[in-house]
């Protein structure tokens, strides 16, 4: 037994736990190994669950700020496969592509439930809306529905919507930047565009300025149950006694629940009012469920949960890259050179570029990769659960364990990527482009781009618009910008705003249009 001090990564925070490695697993008769963490019931409890300002309201006092890193210490010291316990949960941590792969994908029968978790399932999605949904006929008939939005094909026929928001945010951009004199924040010009992609795929409209109030509303909506949410989960979900009682933070998870319902599931109602009028309304996810509704024995919370679901998890996500692209391009000089020298020899300046230019551009292609290695929103993923009992190799992982992803080791394997600290897009630079959903079917695992979009059945299944959303913002921005820091405002680019769902804290940056043609060619876009 190794009784050891572990401090949060970086954030000050210190948790005395004792660890246990090669647990008997008595009942079984196998060997597992297993670290468990032990928080005093009282130091659990003394952790303030109070409004904004708490920071560690929302997940376990160790598994705040950097999580991820705690995980990477312990992969370090305990190998790729090990085991913590969470109260009475336990939890398998996988931290290399091969397991990820044995479990979550060739076993994905019992690595694709869900724990239904008080904070996320119970309270805000009502055991709906996909993501939190065990594996059952209801998360199989969702996801179909959901893919009826998200299948190659859809993508395909409302790509010119996320050509029009790619465009439409540099054309904001341009105006705003006063040629690089204005002091730029991109983070609400690359959430409008998120959130506008989404508004249109969802409910058939978007907002047309930032000053819309949908826009504020959508981004506290996500930004509300990323902060409720945690990494991995939340302190309530835990700690049975404060399911009963009125906490801070289970009346927020209720007004979140009541607020997606009435603002998403109002849109839905609008829609529907429209349609009994024969009215003409859009083609978007909304009207695919009305019109299914009876057939597939819809009802309103239904509908409500799985339009939340394409509103929380396509808004933030995705802005989130681009933010944290227009955080890292301007600290980075001689990338941004490297890339916009490929574009001009490529698409040269009289048009942007394109979706079909991404193949022909392996640099700015390799740029989004290198992003989402170094800034994946979700370290931790969305966790799975085993929904029986399962040996692997001389080791028992029981029915009802949670299997997380350590995606943080995983993306910083130096094996993988010779410069793990380094953003440094030339870690993509071996194989040619290649979509993540093409490479998450990859034969060989250590091949593939990155997890961040998860593995297995769960596996995100808006990789493809995601992916196209983020090429086409990337490669305009590159296009059309000569993007820099300003002086005496230096880019934190290690600490994150929020509590998941990680995007860079508040910054500024100038712009200015790399070439006279650059007005001309969005006029006529
Ligand atoms: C960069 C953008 C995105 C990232 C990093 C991301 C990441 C993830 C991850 C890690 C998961 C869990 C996968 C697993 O369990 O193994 C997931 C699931 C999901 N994502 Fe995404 N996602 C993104 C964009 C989107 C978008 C744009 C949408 C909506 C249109 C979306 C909708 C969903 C849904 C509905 C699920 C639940 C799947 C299930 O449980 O079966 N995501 N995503």
């Amino acid at each position: 037994m190794d009784h050891s001090t572990i401090h949060d990564g970086g954030a000050g925070i210190s948790s005395t736990v004792v660890i246990l490695s090669w647990t008997y697993a008595q009942s079984k008769s196998v060997f597992y190994r297993r670290t468990s963490w032990w928080m005093h019931q009282s130091q659990l409890l003394s952790i303030p669950d109070g409004p904004r300002g708490f920071p560690i309201v929302g997940s376990f006092p160790f598994l705040t700020r950097f999580p991820e890193l705690s995980l990477d210490r312990w992969a370090r010291k305990y190998g790729p496969l090990y085991s913590i316990n969470l109260g009475d949960q336990l939890f398998v941590i996988i931290s290399d592509p091969g397991i990820a792969k044995d479990l979550m994908v060739s076993h994905g029968g019992v690595f694709s439930d869900r724990k239904e978790l008080f904070m996320k399932s119970h309270t805000i999605f009502k055991g709906r809306g996909i993501t939190p949904t065990p594996y059952n006929d209801l998360w199989k008939k969702h996801r179909r529905i959901a893919n009826m939005w998200l299948s190659h094909e859809a993508v395909d026929s409302y790509t010119s919507i996320l050509d029009y928001e790619a465009t439409d945010m540099i054309r904001a951009l341009y105006k705003d930047c006063d040629n690089g004199r204005a002091h730029i924040n991109p983070q609400t010009y690359a959430g409008r565009c998120s959130l506008n992609n989404m508004l249109t795929i969802t409910f058939g409209f978007r907002a047309n300025s930032i000053r819309d109030p949908i826009v504020k509303r959508s981004l506290r909506l996500s930004r509300e149950f990323m902060n409720l949410t945690g990494p991995v989960s939340n302190l309530v979900d835990f700690v049975p006694i404060l399911q009963k009682i009125p906490t801070w933070t289970r009346t927020r998870g209720r007004k979140l629940h009541d607020d997606l319902v009435e603002t998403y599931g109002g849109f839905i109602k609008e829609i529907d009012g429209r349609l009994q009028r024969g009215e003409e309304v859009d083609d978007c996810l909304a009207k695919t469920m009305l019109k299914l509704r009876d057939k597939e024995n819809l009802d309103h919370l239904d509908m409500a949960m799985l339009a939340s679901a394409f509103m929380i998890g396509g808004v933030e996500t995705t802005a989130s890259l681009m933010q944290w692209f227009s955080a890292l391009i301007p600290a980075y000089p001689e990338i941004q050179k490297r890339a916009q020298e490929e574009l001009d020899r490529v698409v040269g300046r009289d048009r942007l570029p394109t979706l079909e230019d991404e193949v022909n551009l392996p640099y700015c292609h390799a740029i989004t990769k290198e992003i989402a290695r170094c800034h994946n929103p979700f370290w931790l993923g969305t966790p799975h659960v085993a929904s029986e009992d399962f040996v692997y190799g001389n080791k028992l992982i029981p029915k009802g364990t949670v299997i997380a992803l350590n995606t943080w080791t995983m993306h910083h394997n130096p094996d993988r990527y010779p410069r793990p600290m380094e953003f440094d897009p030339s870690h993509y630079l071996t194989t040619p482009p290649i979509s993540s959903s093409t490479s998450s079917r990859l034969s060989d695992p250590f091949a593939r781009d990155h997890w961040m979009f998860g593995a297995g059945r769960r596996i995100c299944p808006a990789i493809l618009v995601a992916e196209r959303e983020i090429w086409l913002a990337v490669s305009r921005m590159l296009w059309a910008f000569e993007m820099v820091q300003i002086s005496g405002k230096p880019i934190d680019l290690s600490e994150y705003d929020g509590l998941s769902g990680r995007s860079p804290v508040p910054f500024e940056i100038l712009l200015s249009p790399r070439f006279e043609g650059v007005g001309a060619v969005l006029g006529s876009a």
